[in-house]
Parts: C-alpha cells; sequence; structure tokens
C-alpha cells in the first residue's frame, strides 16, 4: 500500500493498539521547558517511578527569564518554576541548558541546533510548538503536563491517528515574501480551525525551496492552523543541516541513518484525507489585523467591514476584535502606527530572521516614540549574529539587543505591552493579552517588523526604499 510520510512514521512507532482502544506510540525524544514539567516530575515522585530513558531528554529554559537582568527574575512563580526545573534535571540527570548554559535558548529553536531530532523520530513536548520539528520530518506535536509525566515513566504515549493533510505550495516567493508569510497566508486561507484532526505535509517547490529556518518557522505554526503537526519531506538540506551536530547520527551510522531517512517520504500516489494547493508567487508580506491568526491580510488590503461578511460568527469575531485593537473598518494596515516592535520567538528567533532585519535596518533610524527589541532565539544566535555584525546594525538604528528567551512572545518574563499599546511582532500568536493586558499585537515577519520600526507604521515592502 502507497504510504504518506504520516503513516510511516506512525506505522514504526505503535507499540500496541487495542481493538477499541487508543493506541500507544513510542516517543524517541522528549523535549522540557520550566512551565510544564514540574506537576510531571512531581506526579513521578509521588508514584515511586523514576525516568525510563533520561537520554531521550533535553531540557531548557526560556518562557520565565529575563532578556535584561538574567539575575533578576521578579515574579516569584516564574523563579519557582526554573528553579524547580534546575533542581529536577540535577535530580535525575537530565540534560539541562540552564539561563546561564552557552547553549541556552527558547526550546524549539535550541534542539535543532544540536541535531537532537532527526528524520522520521516521535518528538513530544509540553509545548503546543513542538510542531517546529516537523522541519526535519519528525513528527512532533505539543502534550498536556500528564503526558509528560507518562513519557517520562514509559516512554511512549496514548496517541489517536489523525487524518492527513496535504498543502501544496508551488512556485516562486516574490523576494518580500517569507516562510511567515506563507504561513500566515495558509491560516487565512484554513483557518485556525482548518487543520483540526490532521496532520499537515507542507509540500510543493515553494517550501523545497525553503531554508532549514524557513521551514521551522512554517511547521511552528502549523499549531496554528489547528493541526496536530506539521511536516516536511526530508531532503539533502535537512541532511546538510544535521551533518556533524552533536547528536547526529556519526560515522558509519551516518549512511544508514540517510538511507533510512530518505525512505519516509510520501509515496508517489499515496492518498492524503484532504489537499489544499496555494501559489507562493501570489503571496504578498502579510500582516494579522485581529486576535486570531486567521484575521490576516496582506499589507495592501484595507481592513474588512463586520456589516460586509456574511458568515454571523465570523461577523461578529471581526467587529468584537476591530474593537479590541482599536481599529476601524476600512482602514489601511499602512496607515496604522506602531509603538512596540518585536524581533523573536521559536516562529522568527534565528539567525535568518536577524539577517533578514539587518538588511533593512542598515543605515536607518527607529522611527520616534518607537521600542524596538531583538531577542535572538538562543545564545549560538546571538553569537552568530554578532560575528557577523547584525548586533551593530540593530544598536545604531536604535534597537535593544536582548538575552535569549521567549521574552515579548508572551507576558511571562519582564517583557511586555502596556495596555492599548500596538506591536509588530514576529511571534506566533495574537490573541488579547497575549504580549500582555490590553497591548494589541500585529503578527508580521522579521522584514515587515523591521520596516515597522523605522516607518512606525505598517509598510508595504514592495514600495519601501
Ligand atoms: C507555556 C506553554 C505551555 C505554551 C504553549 O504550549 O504553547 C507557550 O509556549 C505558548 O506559546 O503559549
Ligand atoms: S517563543 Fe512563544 S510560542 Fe515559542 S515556546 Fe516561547 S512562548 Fe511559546
Amino acid at each position: 500500500m502507497k504510504k504518506t510520510m504520516y503513516e510511516k512514521i506512525w506505522d514504526a512507532h505503535v507499540v500496541y493498539e487495542p481493538e477499541n482502544g487508543t493506541p500507544l506510540l513510542y516517543v524517541d525524544r522528549h523535549l522540557m521547558h520550566e512551565v510544564t514539567s514540574p506537576q510531571a516530575f512531581e506526579g513521578l515522585r509521588v508514584a515511586g517511578r523514576s525516568i525510563r530513558n533520561p537520554a531521550s531528554i533535553l531540557a531548557t529554559m526560556d518562557h520565565c527569564i529575563p532578556t535584561k537582568n538574567r539575575d533578576l527574575i521578579e515574579d516569584p512563580i516564574g523563579r519557582k518554576q526554573v528553579e524547580t526545573l534546575a533542581q529536577n534535571c540535577a535530580d535525575n540527570g537530565l540534560n539541562l541548558y540552564d539561563m546561564s548554559n552557552r547553549y541556552n535558548g527558547i526550546i524549539h529553536i535550541v534542539v535543532p541546533e544540536h541535531g537532537f531530532v532527526h528524520p522520521g523520530m516521535v518528538v513530544c513536548c509540553g509545548d503546543s510548538h513542538t510542531a517546529t520539528h516537523g522541519a526535519f520530518g519528525a513528527l512532533a506535536f505539543g502534550i498536556g503536563t500528564s503526558e509528560v509525566e507518562h513519557i517520562m515513566a514509559t516512554q511512549t504515549l496514548q496517541q489517536k491517528k489523525s487524518k492527513t493533510m496535504q498543502v501544496k505550495v508551488d512556485g516562486q516567493l516574490t523576494q518580500y515574501a517569507t516562510a511567515k508569510d506563507i504561513a500566515l497566508a495558509i491560516i487565512g486561507k484554513i483557518g485556525t480551525a482548518g487543520g483540526t484532526g490532521y496532520v499537515i505535509e507542507f509540500a510543493g517547490s515553494a517550501i523545497e525551496a525553503l531554508s532549514m529556518e524557513g521551514r521551522m518557522t512554517l511547521c511552528n505554526m502549523a499549531i496554528e492552523g489547528g493541526a496536530r503537526a506539521g511536516l516536511i519531506a526530508p531532503d539533502e538540506k535537512t541532511f546538510e543541516f544535521l551533518k556533524g551536530r552533536e547528536f547526529a547520527p556519526q560515522n558509519d551510522h551516518w549512511d544508514d541513518a540517510v538511507a533510512y531517512w530518505k525512505s519516509l517520504c510520501t509515496d508517489e500516489g499515496a492518498e492524503f484525507d484532504k489537499v489544499i494547493e496555494l501559489d507562493a508567487a501570489q503571496i504578498t508580506p502579510q500582516v494579522t489585523w485581529g486576535t486570531s491568526p486567521e484575521q490576516v491580510l496582506p499589507v495592501d488590503q484595507p481592513l474588512p467591514d463586520p456589516s460586509q461578511i456574511s458568515d454571523l460568527i465570523k461577523s461578529t469575531s471581526a467587529a468584537n476584535a476591530l474593537r479590541y485593537m482599536g481599529l476601524k473598518a476600512g482602514t489601511k494596515l499602512t496607515d496604522v502606527a506602531v509603538d512596540v516592535v518585536f524581533i523573536g520567538s521559536c516562529t522568527n528567533g534565528r539567525i535568518e530572521d536577524f539577517r533578514a532585519a539587518a538588511k533593512l535596518l542598515e543605515g536607518k533610524k527607529v522611527a520616534h516614540g518607537v521600542q524596538a527589541i531583538a531577542v535572538p532565539g538562543s545564545y549560538p544566535v546571538k553569537e552568530q549574529a554578532e560575528r557577523e555584525g547584525l548586533d551593530k546594525i540593530f544598536i545604531e538604528a536604535g534597537w535593544e539587543w536582548r538575552e535569549p528567551g521567549c521574552s515579548m512572545c508572551l507576558a511571562m518574563n519582564g517583557d511586555f505591552l502596556k495596555p492599548g499599546q500596538r506591536s509588530a511582532s514576529t511571534s506566533n500568536r495574537n490573541f488579547e493579552g497575549r504580549q500582555g493586558k490590553g497591548g494589541r499585537t500585529h503578527l508580521v515577519s522579521p522584514a515587515m517588523a523591521a520596516a515597522a520600526s523605522v516607518a512606525g507604521k505598517f509598510v508595504d515592502l514592495r514600495h519601501w526604499k
């Protein structure tokens, strides 16, 4: 039978399939951060169980850590979570990149840097953006804290099989559109529930043309389209990225691993439950205008008029979103001014993202009254950027150059919007209060964010010098 990549990975990992119950999957890699792990360790302790395979775990601190002064976590809950993770990792002999470790950063940025996830693996983490690792052809998805405990104890997870969706993006992106714009355009098309019940495989010439960084950005946002996970077939770019990294297969094992990885690709003629197609050439720079990633438009479009939307639910949510965002129907996005610009997060906190932004910032200054913060996704990203002199470009333009962490992606670490403030943000979520109570988030690509910092408002990159 012809199989999709998802089906191949699934079949290779089913440990047990009860007749009328939920299958049990083997989990190869388990990623951890401070927010969703404490209760799981506690549960394990209470049950008197130990961790089955400590080597399958990699942990980092990212959500609660300050990006300015590492020594001061003001929030007592955040401080406790960070301390608890350190203790739990020490007690169980787990690999942790703590705040001061040279490899510290956001879990989904750190893990690929070490080649910890390989094609064909099943990868779990108590974090929804685990989908990022689908960029390597791994089945990677977020889980709840009780499941974190279950995997620690058994190295398996109960999981229902998903349906399969192929999102095919063919053609060539224009120089102004990025992986982020593909992700937003897809969510704009299918909606935030469009992927519910599915694992999406992204395919087509535009996906093949993406760098590994771009593929990570795209898979990262699969979850915002409602999907269980996103997948991209591994290819030469994937292998080249992984080769030589700390946890990549070494020496004699490498060729065997590559041969196996190549066998994972969806068979010619295999059927997906659903297929969606997009033309890359038509994807323009995207900006979200509302409080859900599906409320997104090409930057040159006016804001929608709720009274013109026939679907009652959509019309009501558009009206609510415009009210919360302090925006009026018909306004052009290029007339919307921003107060804060944030480049970072597990969606767009990689080296390519800072390169793209720096290209636009060179020789320019941040608009008066705009606060702009650049937060590398990890110390290796920060160091690489500094080696290339990108930090200087940001700083000379008037940006703050911070320590790595989740930062203003979510308001958990001292970086947040004040009520009413509006941001251009390279992160992935824009619901009410996501970046701080009363804060208004517009999701964009790094290049769009950089340009907004200079213009003080959104700009159409196609007409910007
Ligand atoms: C804190 C964590 C559970 C959460 C997630 O799962 O996504 C966070 O990373 C987020 O982006 O909202
Ligand atoms: S950067 Fe944002 S989306 Fe990513 S793990 Fe941190 S909080 Fe979640």
